[in-house]
């Protein structure tokens, strides 16, 4: 029977899938960690089970690079999962066609309870959070990064946010296409209205995501003032989002939309000059500070800068699950203890038993996970090479 509190894995299948010839791992409900030596496939194995939600995955390369090589050019991920206390099948891959060429965009077909879905978009409602080593210099890397980063947050916070960023960046484009090729001003006031009404609804979700991220933080923070994790400020930093922030009611939209489009009509020559528009949402940044003394997060030591990424995805995923009447998603940690130490990693473990999520984490030593092992519902792992075997079976087979 499927625990009705969260999204959790049964059983998953991996058919030609990267370093994988034919593997099924059995889980159960709770955290999942997969052990073992560099490249034997820890992350593959993660990189799997993304593709049982919507999208293209946590390394979002071409599905047909995902195939085996030496295999039949063709990959399988299959899953039994428990959502919300109901059980639902999830198939999805690539089949080599007849004539054996797959284009780098071909994509991947998905079946729901054995049935064609139209897409991966059918799999929006397993939600699914994860964080990658690929993450590491978010606070320090550049700011395009961590806008990719706020809007992923807003998007699994508010789906409605994903059409409005969608309709700024069609009408950005128009507008700099019109600059350049045309001086048309009707036009362009008729554009930049559009881009006008999309950035302030994008504002609001921003400034909304972040003031609750910020306040699951607080919370947190005063449920365990002790707490290694919780520590983090967020500051949007953005004209349109700090107008949008500071908003008392809806009605002030309509001042911060036509503030916003005459900013854009000024600055006309300027962004003719530029080739783009040098204003606007898609400029913004996310700043985070540590700590009682707000340090900047980019200037924390590694470990750090690991601890409050990691309180960041928690706090989300505790407000994802409130906003989803209490299932939690399924969530993926890439090699998250490497840089823990023994305190930050206890905290982490103690956040995610306190989640009553299915966690699946990855890491070189098992040993890392021993305190996990000793919680409840914990399944360890051992993958080497192309192969996983529950950690006791490795174990025993070690001894003999
Ligand atoms: N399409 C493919 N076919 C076969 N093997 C592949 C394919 N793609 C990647 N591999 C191999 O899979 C192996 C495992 O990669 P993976 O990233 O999962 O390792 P890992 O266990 O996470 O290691 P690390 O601890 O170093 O992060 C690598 O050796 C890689 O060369």
């Amino acid at each position: 029977m499927p625990a009705t509190d969260r999204i959790a894995i049964a059983k998953l299948t991996l058919t030609d899938f990267r370093n994988y010839r034919a593997v099924t791992l059995v889980t159960g409900l709770g955290p999942v960690v997969l052990a073992g030596a560099n490249g034997a496939g820890k992350t593959n194995c993660l990189e799997a089970v993304s593709l049982l939600t919507a999208g293209r995955g946590l390394r979002s390369l071409p599905f047909p690079e995902l195939a085996r090589s030496g295999g039949s050019g063709g990959w399988a991920v299959a899953a039994e999962l428990g959502v919300a206390g109901e059980d639902m099948h999830i198939g999805t891959g690539i089949q080599l066609p007849p004539d054996g060429m797959l284009t780098p965009r071909a994509a991947r077909t998905v079946k729901i309870d054995h049935a064609l879905a139209k897409g991966s978009g059918a799999l929006v409602r397993i939600r699914m959070l994860w964080l990658t080593p690929s993450m590491d210099g978010l606070f320090t890397g550049p700011a395009a990064e961590r806008r990719r980063f706020l809007d992923r947050l807003v998007l699994s916070l508010d789906p409605g946010y994903g059409a409005a960023a969608s309709a700024f960046e069609r009408a950005m484009r128009q507008r700099n296409k019109a600059l350049e090729e045309f001086d048309s001003p009707p036009m362009l006031t008729a554009i930049e209205a559009q881009m006008a009404a999309a950035a302030v609804a994008m504002a609001v979700a921003r400034a909304r995501a972040i003031a609750a991220l910020s306040g699951e933080i607080e919370a947190e923070r005063n449920r365990d003032p002790d707490s290694l994790f919780p520590w983090a400020a967020l500051t949007l930093n953005g004209t349109l989002e700090e107008q949008a922030a500071a908003l008392s009611e809806d009605t002030m939209r309509d001042e911060l939309r036509d503030g916003y489009a005459r900013a854009l009509a000024q600055g006309r020559d300027r962004d003719r000059a530029a080739g783009r528009t040098l204003s606007g949402p898609h400029r913004s940044d996310l700043d985070v500070a540590h700590g009682p003394k707000a340090m900047p997060a980019r200037m924390c030591s590694t470990g750090e800068q690991k601890a409050l990424l990691v309180g960041l995805v928690l706090a989300q995923a505790r407000l994802i699950k409130r906003a989803a009447d209490g299932i939690a998603p399924l969530i993926l940690l890439d090699e998250i203890a490497a840089h823990l130490d023994i305190g930050r990693r206890e905290a982490l473990f103690s956040s995610i038993v306190a989640l009553n999520a299915q966690v699946w984490m990855t890491g070189t030593d098992l040993a890392t996970f021993t305190p996990l092992r000793n919680a409840t519902e914990t399944q360890l792992f051992v993958v080497s090479n192309g192969t996983i075997m529950p950690a006791n079976d490795a174990e025993r087979a070690a001894k003999h």
